[in-house]
């Protein structure tokens, strides 16, 4: 498997190996001690799968007292996948990291605790699958408005389909007033 590094300190891209042959691909997903040596060194503790249409942007999420590392990928589809760093003092702070994920190029994006995490969807529809290091508190949740003009993240949509919730999302710098 390939590991590349970002600019977000933690935040790394994950090309497993998949095995193709006539009847299709075998790829490992998750393995323990390899995806500690590339710097996933908190357990995972819960699963998630969601499926979205076109324009669905989810996001931007995260957990004020109890944040979730996230290990993501898609299944089905294709997404544009975002990180925020949120981490208190970082030298990233408020900086954003984008990347493609897709049931075609296999990658895996994990965002360590401490981000703020969202995607929109390409595709048709996509099913999007993670690995979590915490657990979901919905008393817990807190976010950051997708379209933050602090933050500038170069989504390919203007107009996504996003929930109530996440439409009412505060902005960076209303959330640190
Ligand atoms: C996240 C979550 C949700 N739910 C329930 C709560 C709602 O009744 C329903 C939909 O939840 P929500 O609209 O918050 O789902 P998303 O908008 O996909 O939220 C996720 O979106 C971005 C991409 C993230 O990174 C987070 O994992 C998460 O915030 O599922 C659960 O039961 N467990 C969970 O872990």
């Amino acid at each position: 498997m390939k590991v590349i590094q970002t600019k977000l300190d933690g935040c790394v891209i994950i090309e497993p190996k998949v095995f193709g042959d006539e009847r299709g691909f075998f790829k490992e997903t998750f393995q323990a001690e390899r995806y500690k040596e590339a710097g996933l060194t908190l357990p995972f503790v819960q699963d998630n799968y969601s499926r979205s249409t076109r324009g669905v942007l989810r996001g931007l999420h995260f957990q004020k007292t109890k944040p979730q590392g996230k290990l993501v990928s898609c299944s089905a589809g294709e997404v544009f996948d975002v990180a925020v760093d949120l981490r208190p003092g970082s030298p990233t702070y408020g900086q954003w990291e984008g990347v493609t994920l897709s049931e075609n190029n296999h990658i895996q994006f994990y965002v360590p605790p401490g981000f703020a995490h969202g995607f929109v969807v390409i595709s048709e529809a996509a099913d999007f699958l993670y690995k979590c290091t915490d657990y979901y508190d919905p008393a817990d949740e807190g976010g950051i408005i997708w379209n933050d003009p602090d933050v500038g993240i170069s989504w390919p949509f203007v107009s996504p389909l996003l929930s109530d919730k996440d439409r009412q999302l505060p902005t960076l710098r209303a959330l640190n007033d």
